[in-house]
């Protein structure tokens, strides 16, 4: 993405608060004022002393007091609305960001690494605060200083100040210079903490495995690699800053002494009062240093752009859908659905669905089974419209799900997933996101169906119970029955479940199957089954083995044929 773009769309988000950047403007100027007052407080003060003038002594005291009151409510002014429009516009950028997260297909997840994805978030948003406040504002303000200082000295000394002015160009050389190099590192920087990040996030959830496993160690070993290469990167970071601070340090004392030698002779010739002369240092700070900071505020603003870059690289990415929907309401009307020679790969190249077919009438239940890496899960992403099929057609009552948006088409789901994956937040939280506006009535009912009552009268807070990350506080069997009722509230006419291959405990799985036949009666069932004992039923069995339907029928027809369904009944009898 082209930096002048960036920057122009960076602005953008800084427009939105333009009132605010009027008041800052304002602070500026004034900031800028008292600057340029300041030296010429210092040449009045010491010609003055110089020439043992008392009498001004009341005037300079009274000027230094303004001076005084209005660098005090000018800097304090400044700080707050620059920290106020900085926050506003990363508070702006994070939530677009997640917004955008939020409506990208899931194969953009599938192909994204999810630290990568979490620095937008954080570290590259941080970096755009920074550089739409402080570095915005002081990339203005510095050339405006640095010029009306100029224009000072000019009338102190116009000698001197033409000798001076080399210093500009330089400077502006150096951060041309170091900028693209601060650039690049910055952007390696976030790919080494995105991939460190990852890497904490896998580490800290699997406390279970790795204790167990012994594997602290090894997570260390990785973990170290991956740390020591973002430290590296940042070490090479370090080189650069101190490269460019360095220069313009450099540069900043040689047009002091510069100043100060060539000054002192104007003095000593007579050619400029004493006064002048630490008016014109004090000046020539201000002609220097927003030169030399201009080095690294260049630095900094480089980093925004890399961290916008990366920002908007998601932003414009395609989108599933265009706007957060309403939660999903439950769409009553299903009558079939129907999939004609169904092919799909991860990779285009590489399918791992082959010609699928199947149909599934309103009112039946149809069982899916097969051995593990079948197809199965992928089968049920591709009903969800979670992935698109490559070849092949799904008819929903009879319509293309092409033409449908995606919400109506999962409207017609309730979905009960392997994983009971909960949020954060209270079981009645959980439960009620299956249905927007839910009553307590209902909430209770579902909980009640799906046998999570019993369980959730026991805990000292009921409904208002913390499920932990991920539904952490809560066994499996819970989480499962939680997840249930969830289903139940939204109450969908189809019914997608992906029974979960963890085994519990007998009293735990009878709950949990009792609270299932209840979820399944008069809806349309689709289920993934691991447990072949629970499928016995099923109106139609389809057997998948290596992305193919190569069997179906009922459990007698499938029983009496001798194919795979059989071999699974007896060699795995789950
Ligand atoms: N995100 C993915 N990217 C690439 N390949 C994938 C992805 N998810 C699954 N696969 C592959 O697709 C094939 C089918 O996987 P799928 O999860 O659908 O099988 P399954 O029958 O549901 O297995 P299980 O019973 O173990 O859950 C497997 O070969 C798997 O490696």
């Amino acid at each position: 993405m082209e930096t002048k773009s960036t920057f122009r769309r960076l602005l953008g988000y800084a427009y939105r608060y333009k009132l605010t950047y009027l008041i800052l403007g304002i602070t500026m100027i004034v900031g800028v004022s008292l600057d340029l007052v300041i030296a010429w407080y210092l040449n009045q003060i010491t010609n003055a002393a110089v020439g043992a003038n008392s009498s001004a002594w009341p005037f300079l005291i009274g000027a230094g007091a303004v001076i005084l009151v209005f660098t005090v409510i000018n800097g304090y002014v400044d700080i707050y609305f620059k920290t106020r429009v900085s926050s506003k516009i990363r508070n702006d950028i994070r939530l677009g960001t997640l917004e955008k997260l939020l409506c990208l297909p899931a194969e953009y997840y599938r192909k994204n690494h999810s630290g990568e994805l979490l620095s937008r978030l954080t570290s590259d948003n941080q970096a755009i605060g920074q550089a739409c406040s402080e570095t915005l504002i002081t990339l203005i303000r510095n050339p405006l200083l640095a010029l009306l200082s100029f224009i000072y000295l000019l009338t102190l000394n116009w000698k001197l100040a033409l000798i001076c002015i080399f210093i500009g160009p330089v400077t502006m050389l150096i951060g041309g210079l170091f900028g693209k190099m601060l650039r690049r590192n910055s952007n390696e920087l976030q790919n080494a903490i995105a991939e460190m990040t990852s890497r904490i996030q896998e580490i800290i959830g699997s406390s279970f495995v790795f204790k167990s496993f012994g594997l602290e160690g090894k997570l260390l070993q990785i973990f170290r690699g991956k740390s020591n290469e973002v430290s590296r990167v940042e070490i090479h970071g370090g080189k650069i800053v101190a490269s460019v601070t360095g220069a313009a340090t450099g540069i900043g004392i040689l047009a002091f002494i510069v100043t100060f030698i060539t000054g002192g002779y104007f003095v000593a010739r007579g050619d400029m009062a004493v006064g002048g002369l630490i008016a014109f240092i004090q000046l020539m700070n201000h002609l220097t240093w927003p030169f030399t900071g201009l080095a690294s505020l260049w630095g900094d603003l480089q980093q925004a752009i890399g961290a916008a870059d990366r920002i908007f690289k998601v932003l414009d990415e395609k989108a599933e859908y265009h706007s957060i929907p309403e939660s999903l309401e439950s769409k009553p009307g299903f009558q079939s659905m129907e999939l004609r020679q169904i092919t799909f790969g991860y990779d285009r190249d590489r399918p791992v669905l082959h010609e699928i077919s199947l149909t599934v009438e309103a009112g039946r239940t149809i069982a899916i089974v097969g051995p593990s890496g079948g197809g199965k899960s992928t089968l049920f992403g591709l009903l969800l419209g979670l992935s698109r099929p490559q070849q092949g057609e799904i008819f929903m009552n009879g319509r293309e799900v092409r033409d449908m948006e995606l919400h109506e088409l999962r409207n017609y789901f309730s979905v009960v997933p392997q994983e009971n994956c909960l949020y954060s937040g209270t079981i009645r939280d959980n439960i009620a996101d299956g249905k927007r506006g839910a009553t307590e009535e209902e909430i209770i009912r579902a909980a009640a169906d799906a046998n999570a009552i019993e369980f959730i009268r026991q805990l000292p807070e009921g409904l208002e119970t913390e499920v932990g990350e991920g539904g952490s506080n809560l066994s499996v069997g819970q989480r499962q029955r939680i997840a249930i009722a969830r289903a139940l509230l939204r109450n969908a006419p189809v019914l997608l479940l992906d029974e979960a291959t963890s085994s519990l405990d007998n009293e735990s799985e009878r709950l949990v199957q009792e609270a299932l036949s209840r979820l399944k009666s008069e809806r349309t069932v689709i289920v993934i089954a691991h447990r072949l004992s629970t499928i016995r039923q099923a109106d139609q069995i389809f057997v998948m083995d290596q992305g193919r339907v190569i069997d179906q029928g009922t459990h007698e027809e499938l029983m009496a044929s001798g194919g795979l369904y059989e071999k699974l009944h007896h060699g795995l009898a789950v």
